[in-house]
């Protein structure tokens, strides 16, 4: 049976740990975690958080959370998605602006795909959580992947995820909304985390 001591968060990225401890600090407050760099599936965000979750529980042999980010431009239908990671590797901020330059619409989505995983045997959960927002020049700190150059919507604020701080970005982000969904299955399933 998991527990909130035994579940462990498997993922090779120390930002994407940081963001997850302080969203479920109030639900999880132990998380254990694992820096495994897990091959990942080609295909859309949900099959490929499922596939490294499978992955993942049979590695640490016990129950896991995994996560997959994926950034998507809606005049390119969705792409770079879930293969940001290396368009940001190959080609950086800038040239992630110049992917829009033939297109008006500099709109796209954060989209972070929690999945649980309880155990080898089981099938994973997957929790889909979106930010939308747009595709701006890089402004701010550059310690964490694409959040320079995405201006997420906001009532009031016109800052990149990079600009924000710590607490603001949590307050709206792909990755809390995501988590949100996965408390609210916790919340359903409190043999989890006894
Ligand atoms: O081990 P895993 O968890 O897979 O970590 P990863 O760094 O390989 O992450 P992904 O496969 O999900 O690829 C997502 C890419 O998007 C970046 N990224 C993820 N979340 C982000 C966020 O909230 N803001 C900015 N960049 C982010 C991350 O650095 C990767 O380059
Ligand atoms: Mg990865």
């Amino acid at each position: 049976m998991a527990s909130a001591s035994t579940v462990t968060f498997v993922t090779g990225n120390k930002n994407k740990l940081a963001e997850v401890k302080e969203i479920l600090a109030d639900v999880v407050p132990l998380l254990k975690s694992q820096d495994l760099d897990l091959p990942e599936l080609q295909g859309e965000p949900g099959d490929i958080s499922s596939e490294k979750a499978k992955l993942a529980a049979i590695k640490i042999n016990g129950p896991v959370l995994v996560e997959d980010t994926s950034l998507c431009f809606n005049a390119l239908n969705g792409l770079p998605g879930p293969y940001i990671k290396w368009f940001l590797d190959k080609i950086g901020h800038d040239g992630l602006n110049n992917l829009l330059s033939a297109y008006t619409d500099k709109t796209a989505y954060a989209q972070c795909v929690f999945a649980f995983c309880a155990g080898p045997n089981s099938e994973p959960v997957v929790f889909d959580g979106r930010c939308p927002g747009q595709i701006v020049k890089a402004r701010g700190p550059t310690n964490f992947g694409w959040d320079p150059v995405f201006q997420p919507d906001h009532p009031t604020l016109k800052l990149t995820f990079a600009e924000m701080n710590k607490a603001e970005k949590n307050k709206i982000s792909h990755r809390s909304r995501s988590l949100a969904l996965l408390k609210e299955y916790f919340i359903k399933h409190p043999e989890i985390l006894k």
